[in-house]
């Protein structure tokens, strides 16, 4: 399932129960003659039902959906002036509902901020017109439920972001793996071809790596692997990406950047890698494959393959080189 997906469906779900719930008050107040409490709470079940209408409508971008917090914060809003009009026994007691719904729905510090409101605004309220003992057992009783229901979304949100960083990122070395290389290019090329702002992208591998496992074993190879990231870390600038393939080779992802530019990058990352001395293995060379999108490459796939092929062609020579092969132009 989606995180899209996903949304919708804890979103449509969270609306509806906290409907339900205010539905249930509704009718009880209703068999016991509190018309004011009736209404009130009919009003706050149709601004659920438009949470559950908007959260349908939204589900295809519920990442950003901002129409939650206007709802939700008329909910909110419309349960703090009954409880400074109507002094009804109990409307406290609504806001549980609306604690969970908002961190539920909300980002983690929107949901937080919107809940802190509402329970500050409500605190003054039961100190004024409850004695100091009640106000203070129902207001601890919603900062726990608010407390809890926070700790576990942030834990929730935590671990979801480490499951993120897992799957896009290579264990040995910590840059990011091949399968958010894909992604992130498709992203970039369409990124180029609606700015028009000139994309490269260079393939790396390692000279001689048979012989390197050969002398230092695969722990030497990875170590050396490790080191180099940590280089070339060092020597792109911020906007640049890499990624880590098949355990010897890399490819960086530079956006707005033209052939001369790359051309000066990768010599540079050439120059600077064949001049360290490497733990370990000493010296070592790379070779560089490097290619500029030309208005005729829309797919990942050829751009990669186009690297590729420059870095053999470089490999061909020697080693220790720079290759860069033309991108693909089409008449306008
Ligand atoms: N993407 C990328 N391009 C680079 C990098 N370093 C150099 N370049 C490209 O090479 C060109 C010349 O770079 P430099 O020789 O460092 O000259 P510069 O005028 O200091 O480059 P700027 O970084 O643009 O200020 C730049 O305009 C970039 O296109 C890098 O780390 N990443």
């Amino acid at each position: 399932m989606t995180e899209t997906r996903l949304r919708t469906w804890t979103h449509g779900i969270g609306y509806l129960l906290a409907t339900l719930f205010i539905a249930a008050l509704a009718v009880q107040n209703l068999r016991y003659g509190f018309y004011d409490l009736f209404y009130l709470a009919a009003g706050m079940a149709v601004l659920t039902l438009a949470g559950i209408a908007y959260t349908v409508a939204c589900r295809r971008h519920q990442l950003s959906a901002p129409g939650h917090l206007v709802i939700l914060t008329g909910l909110s809003s419309g349960l703090l002036t009954a409880q400074i009009t109507m002094h009804g026994p109990g409307i406290s007691h609504w806001t549980m509902p609306l604690l969970v719904l908002n961190l539920l729905i909300l980002p983690l510090r929107q949901g937080l901020a919107l809940s802190c409101l509402l329970l500050a605004a409500l605190a003054v309220t039961l100190f004024l017109q409850l004695d100091s003992t009640d106000a203070l057992i129902t207001l601890s009783g919603l900062i726990a439920l608010l407390a809890v229901t926070a700790l576990y979304t942030w834990h929730y949100d935590h671990m979801a972001q480490s499951a993120e960083d897992l799957a896009i990122t290579d264990p040995v070395t910590g840059a990011h793996n091949a399968r958010f290389l894909d992604e992130t290019l498709q992203k970039e090329i369409s990124r180029s071809i609606a700015t028009g702002h000139p994309l490269s992208v260079i393939h790396l591998g390692i000279d001689y790596v048979e012989e390197v496992k050969g002398l230092h074993g695969e722990p030497g190879l990875q170590g050396l692997v490790q080191a180099m990231t940590r280089h070339l870390f060092g020597v792109i600038r911020a906007g640049d990406t890499l990624y880590a393939l098949g355990g010897s080779e890399f490819f960086l992802i530079l956006p707005f950047t033209p052939e001369e530019g790359v051309r000066v990058i990768a010599e540079r990352i050439r120059r600077t890698i064949a001049e360290h001395d490497w733990p370990v293995v000493n010296k070592v060379s790379v070779s560089l494959g490097c290619t500029t999108r030309g208005n005729g490459d829309t797919r990942t796939d050829t751009l990669r393959k186009r690297a590729l092929q420059a870095m053999l062609e470089a490999r061909k020579h020697g080693g220790n080189s720079v290759w860069f092969s033309p991108g693909a132009s089409v008449e306008a």
